[in-house]
């Protein structure tokens, strides 16, 4: 439909209008063009060019041109229909019920303002509403007359779609048959959406690596996809599930005939399946309310939200719930990208009424946006402490939920081979949640010939060293274990937080004292010549004092951290904390074989492979031994402990949050761990205690969802440690 020439001109055209605040009405037939663009790449062939919100951005510009000039509004505006277009290999049939958009904002405030114009129009108090996850899939309806399937069809452009009943029948979550008949339903109109959950989409991805082909880009287009393939068994292979959420058209053996969302569709090719004008069925009939539908599907045998959808009166429950949903949306099996809130009487949500876009009773509201698209500028090699080198894509500068993203990570070579990137590419880039920003998708289509291959070094980038490269990885690494930057960032790594914690030490420092000379390696830490630091610019004698007690006092930190602060490599702090557990002197791990390392939790042959490589080392016992001499502690204190009978805590898992009024965090942790206690890094089902303390953030809004975590205090903990007694 659109040839590369025209799409390229079209993305440089989104770019300028993207670009700006606020349009003028002269640009109004350009800003239609654009979104029709969109709007097919996005459709039709499931290959969108820009993010989700930088389309939105772009529609609100239209509405808001439109709603000053209502005079220039066209027919064919992208604001007069839902999604354009259909593809061409299924045929077409028309819905029972015109699909509509939903009105979408990405503000708390605009709920506010939404439920006051209903309350208005609706002249009542307060309104109840039933919320409910905002799938990210691809929507479709189902039509089942005397309880059997008989068609599924695709939104297509709201009024008519594509006939994929063959392809729906793959779909296990979707029955072939239901009990609509119990409820004296004839025929019946349903809507839901297509998912595909992450483990699946990882699932199937890892698959078509390892044909070849290039991954999907997320859950969401896989899905989409699936749904227009030709071959349904391939669709069964994808393992797609579905979401049933709205009644929108029945009939009943009676002969009653209702079309939920307001007019039936007029061209509708069997003449007794229009609207003949009865009255809505009451609030307390099974589909008088938005959550009774709900209800009836589940009990039909659908996978209706039933479970995840909330009942709550008055906006200011209904912003508390979805600010708080927003938290576990990384959590859930599948996508979400917001949560939609409905009036849940069906009376009133016809009072409301809709627009030719959307229905007034509804509202999505989106969660803070993830993607961005960008240019990739360049490729950077970082060189790690394990001599890893890792690419990381140098990016336009972007926003993405508030965060300017200028870095992203590419993994590895195989990821960008994968992904198939070049310099100079649109990329779309993904920030979720804690993760580091990452390029998910470039887009081969925009390219104008300008791009370039990305070029992998054979040498180290720092030191020149041939980089050498183990069959079954997929990393270069230098070999040089002098290699300048390998040296810094174990320096780095071992003062760092979660290791020795020496952070008056820190990056910089560590930089500045080896470019002047002043330190080289991990021991010369505990060696450091103070009076010539002295005499580097900005040190005075206060920074002085405060890095010579922090360095004594990181002499004595738990055997855990010394550990994991060495750096090597698969030893994170869990196998950290295990291999200190297992000894009572470091240098005890010396005499330790490849299988006796074996034995211990979750050391599996590769971590224990590098953990016996790194004792077996002599450079590195020589480094421990030096250390030891200098005074940094090396034995395993807890152990007694817990040898002692104190493993009163065996098994339980805790998580600290917040200011303790008088723990540290550390302290607490090693008391937990004194006494047998795991410590995990997040909250999740596997969590027994969360520890809280004074501004405790998203973790506890998290843990309070879960109702197996037992939320305590730093009292209650002490009491639990035997530090203070029980009353
Ligand atoms: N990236 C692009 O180029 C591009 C182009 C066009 C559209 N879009 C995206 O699509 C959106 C508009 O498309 P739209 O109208 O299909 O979707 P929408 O985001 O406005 O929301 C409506 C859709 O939400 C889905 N949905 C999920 N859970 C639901 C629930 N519980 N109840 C009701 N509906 C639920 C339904 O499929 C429904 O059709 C835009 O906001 C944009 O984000 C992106
Ligand atoms: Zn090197």
């Amino acid at each position: 439909m659109y040839s590369s020439a025209e799409t390229r001109a079209l993305q440089d055209k989104t770019e300028a209008l993207k670009a700006k605040k606020e349009l003028a009405v002269e640009q109004l037939e350009e800003l239609r063009a654009v979104l029709r663009f969109h709007e097919y790449r996005y459709y039709v062939a499931s290959e969108p060019l820009i993010a989700d919100a930088e389309y939105d951005q772009l529609y609100k510009q239209l509405e808001k041109i439109e709603k000053a000039h209502p005079e220039l509004i066209t027919p064919d505006s992208p604001s007069q229909r839902v999604g354009l277009g259909l593809s061409k290999s299924f045929p077409t049939v028309q819905h029972l019920v015109p699909m509509l958009s939903l009105e979408n904002s990405y503000n708390a405030d605009d709920l506010v303002e939404w439920d006051r114009k209903a309350r208005e129009l609706s002249g009542l108090e307060t309104i109840e509403y039933c919320i409910e996850p905002k799938f990210d899939g691809a929507s479709i309806s189902l039509i089942y007359e005397n309880d059997l399937l008989v068609r599924g069809v695709t939104r297509g452009d709201g009024v008519a779609g594509d006939e994929i009943t063959t392809n729906i029948r793959q779909i296990r979550s979707i029955p072939l048959s239901a009990p609509f008949s119990k409820y004296g339903i004839q025929t019946i109109e349903i809507r839901g959406e297509i998912i595909m959950t992450k483990q699946s989409f990882e699932k199937y991805n890892e698959k078509l690596a390892e044909k070849g082909e290039a991954p999907l880009a997320n859950p969401r287009n896989a899905a989409s996809g699936s749904l227009r393939m030709k071959d349904p068994r391939e669709v069964a292979e994808r393992n797609l599930e579905a979401f049933l959420y709205h009644v929108s058209y029945y009939t009943t053996l009676d002969g009653f005939t209702l079309a939920i969302d307001g007019k039936s569709n007029d061209e509708l090719p069997d003449e007794n399946l229009k609207t003949q004008g009865s009255s809505l069925p009451s609030a307390d009939s099974p589909l008088g309310t938005h959550s009774g539908s709900l209800k009836l599907l589940w009990e039909c045998g659908f996978r209706s939200p039933q479970k995840e959808k909330q009942v709550l009166k008055g906006i200011a429950e209904v912003t508390r719930h979805v600010h708080d949903f927003e938290v576990l949306r990384d959590e859930l099996p599948y996508e979400i990208d917001g949560m939609v809130i409905k009036v849940n009487d069906l009376t009133l949500q016809d009072r409301l009424g809709m627009t030719t876009h959307h229905p007034r009773w509804a509202m999505a509201y989106k969660f803070k946006a993830r993607q961005a698209t960008t240019k990739l500028r360049a490729i950077e090699f970082q060189v790690g402490r394990t001599g890893a080198v890792t690419p990381v894509a140098k990016v336009d500068p972007v926003s993405i939920g508030g965060v300017t993203v200028g870095s992203a990570s590419v993994h590895n070579e195989e990821y960008i081979r994968e992904k198939g990137l070049k310099i100079g590419d649109t990329v779309l880039v993904e920030r979720a949640g804690d993760v580091i920003p990452q390029i998910v998708q470039c887009m081969p289509d925009l390219r104008n010939g300008s791009e370039v291959d990305i070029a992998f070094p054979r040498n180290c980038p720092v030191c020149d060293s041939e980089l050498t490269k183990e069959e079954a990885e997929a990393v270069w690494r230098c070999p040089n274990i002098e290699c300048r930057a390998q040296v810094l960032e174990r320096m780095i790594h071992f003062v760092s937080k979660d290791a020795m914690d020496i952070r008056s030490l820190g990056a910089a420092n560590i930089l500045r004292f080896y470019e002047a000379g002043l330190l080289k390696d991990v021991p010369g830490i505990y060696q450091l010549d103070f009076d010539e630091i002295a005499k580097l610019e900005k040190f005075g004698k206060k920074s002085i004092d405060n890095l010579r007690s922090a360095i004594e006092a990181s002499k004595t930190q738990p055997l855990h951290r010394l550990i994991y602060a060495l750096g090597i490599r698969f030893v994170g702090e869990t196998t950290a904390k295990t291999l200190a557990n297992a000894v009572h002197d470091i240098l005890e791990l010396k005499d330790k074989t490849e299988e006796e390392l074996q034995q211990l939790e979750d050391v599996g042959v590769k971590v224990a492979r590098s953990i016996y490589a790194f004792f077996s080392n002599e450079q590195n016992i020589h480094m421990l031994e030096h250390l030891k001499q200098l005074g940094v502690q090396m034995l395993n204190n807890k152990k007694s402990a817990v040898a002692a009978g104190a493993d009163t805590l065996h098994g339980q898992t805790f998580l600290f949050t917040g200011t303790m009024p008088t723990l540290k965090r550390s302290e607490a942790e090693a008391m937990a761990e004194a006494h047998g206690g795991k410590i995990v890094s997040g909250v999740s089902s596997k969590l027994d205690y969360l520890v809280v303390g004074e501004d405790a953030g998203s973790k506890l809004e998290k843990a309070k969802k879960i109702n197996t975590i037992k939320i305590i205090d730093e009292a209650t903990f002490l009491k639990l440690v035997g530090e203070q007694p029980a009353e």
